[in-house]
């Protein structure tokens, strides 16, 4: 069938190899390019549609065996890389110039975890090559500057042509806009929806973020006002929420699903909190401290999907106070590789979501 080794039989071979998530050929999607043939030796580039792909050692896979196929090859080399879609632009919404997507990580109750959540995916999204940043939008409690580790950082303000530019400030792979920097911690602030609006337009407009693959919006927990005019002013392409296995927390968490949907916001799905605690003294154990299951249960009645649940753990929590996140601090921990597993879900979902 093949007479002659050309990148043209190279392609004709991998013409039947899907992306598992999009479900289309990656030659269709321009996934495979620069096909170059040296005598047996067969290279080509693998682009995906982002550098934190969940499937990536198997799509590779999947094209070696089929460019091995072919007669006369000896060698397959593929060379991975990646560019992440840009989301589709929203009806009546200004999208960020150079930055890609845009993500909301929500809460319908305080103190689930939404903040640790956050800046640990946008750490693990950053780990993978991923460009990211946080905009910690938490009103109440802005704690990203504590997390990343730049509790002491001040934010710069910079005279350029075009007006003020705020430059984020970086730490862990992952640059950081945080109300934090604004508030005094002890000073109360009420925040009046036009007020808070002009803030968060300043955040997205007035930073110098450059070219972001993913920008994560930390919201303040509960669906009140200030969530309703932060999820009205940002042109978010997705959120997750997270919440906690017990009724009252799911019950929140409910609410603030019907909040985005009501908003043609895709919720991309849920992530459970504090699922079960493991002693550190008897690794083999496992305490389902707030009940279990319920995180499944409301996903599944509610038609979206378990991005993954997160055990209780000691170290997660001494990751916070410190600035070291746990996917930095113990990467092998299981909240760790919770929460990586979670990064990439979620990042496939938004490929998926920008491409279909
Ligand atoms: N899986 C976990 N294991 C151990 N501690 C955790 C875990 N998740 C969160 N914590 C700890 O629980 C506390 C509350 O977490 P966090 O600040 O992330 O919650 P939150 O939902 O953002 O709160 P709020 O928005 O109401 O301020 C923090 O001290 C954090 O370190």
């Amino acid at each position: 069938m093949y007479d002659v080794l050309d990148s043209r039989s190279v392609l004709e071979v991998l013409q039947p190899v899907q992306d598992p998530e999009l479900r289309k050929s990656l030659v269709d999607l321009n996934m495979i390019r620069n096909v170059k043939i040296d005598g047996g030796k067969v290279s080509f580039t693998l682009v995906l549609t982002t550098p934190a792909c969940p499937l990536r050692e198997f799509i590779v896979e999947d094209c070696e065996k089929a460019v091995k196929k072919l007669p006369g090859v000896t060698e397959v080399n593929v060379e991975v890389t990646a560019e992440t879609p840009q989301q589709k632009s929203l009806p009546d919404r200004t999208g960020v110039p150079g930055v890609k997507n845009i993500l909301a990580v929500s809460s319908g109750k305080g103190g689930v975890g939404k903040s640790t959540v956050a800046v640990n995916i946008a750490v693990a999204l950053a780990q993978t090559g991923a460009k990211v940043g946080l905009l910690d939008a938490d009103i109440y409690g802005p704690n990203d500057p504590t997390m990343l580790g730049l509790a002491d950082a001040q934010i710069v303000v910079r005279s350029t042509d075009k007006g003020e530019v705020l430059e984020p400030a970086f730490n862990h792979g992952v640059k950081l806009v945080s109300m934090g920097f604004l508030i005094d911690r002890d000073q109360p602030v009420i925040w009046r929806g036009p007020m808070l609006n002009g803030v968060i337009r300043q955040f997205l407009y007035q930073v110098e973020w450059g070219e972001l693959d993913y920008l994560i919006v930390d919201m303040p927990p509960g669906t009140g006002d200030a969530q309703l005019t932060l999820t009205q002013a940002v042109p978010m392409s997705g959120a997750v929420i997270v919440t906690t296995p017990q009724t009252v927390a799911l019950l929140d968490s409910r609410k603030g699903l019907k909040m985005f949907q009501q908003l043609n916001i895709e919720v991309l799905g849920i992530v459970e909190n504090m699922s079960y605690f493991i002693p550190p003294d008897m690794p083999d154990k496992q305490y389902d401290i707030f009940g279990s299951g319920g995180g499944s249960k409301t996903a599944a009645e509610l038609g979206v999907p378990l991005l993954g649940c997160i055990p209780l753990e000691i170290s997660t929590r001494v990751g916070g106070d410190n600035g070291v996140p746990i996917v930095v601090a113990d990467p092998d921990s299981a909240s760790a590789k919770a929460l990586k597993a979670i990064a990439l879900a979620i990042a496939g979902k938004v490929s998926v979501a920008a491409l279909t």
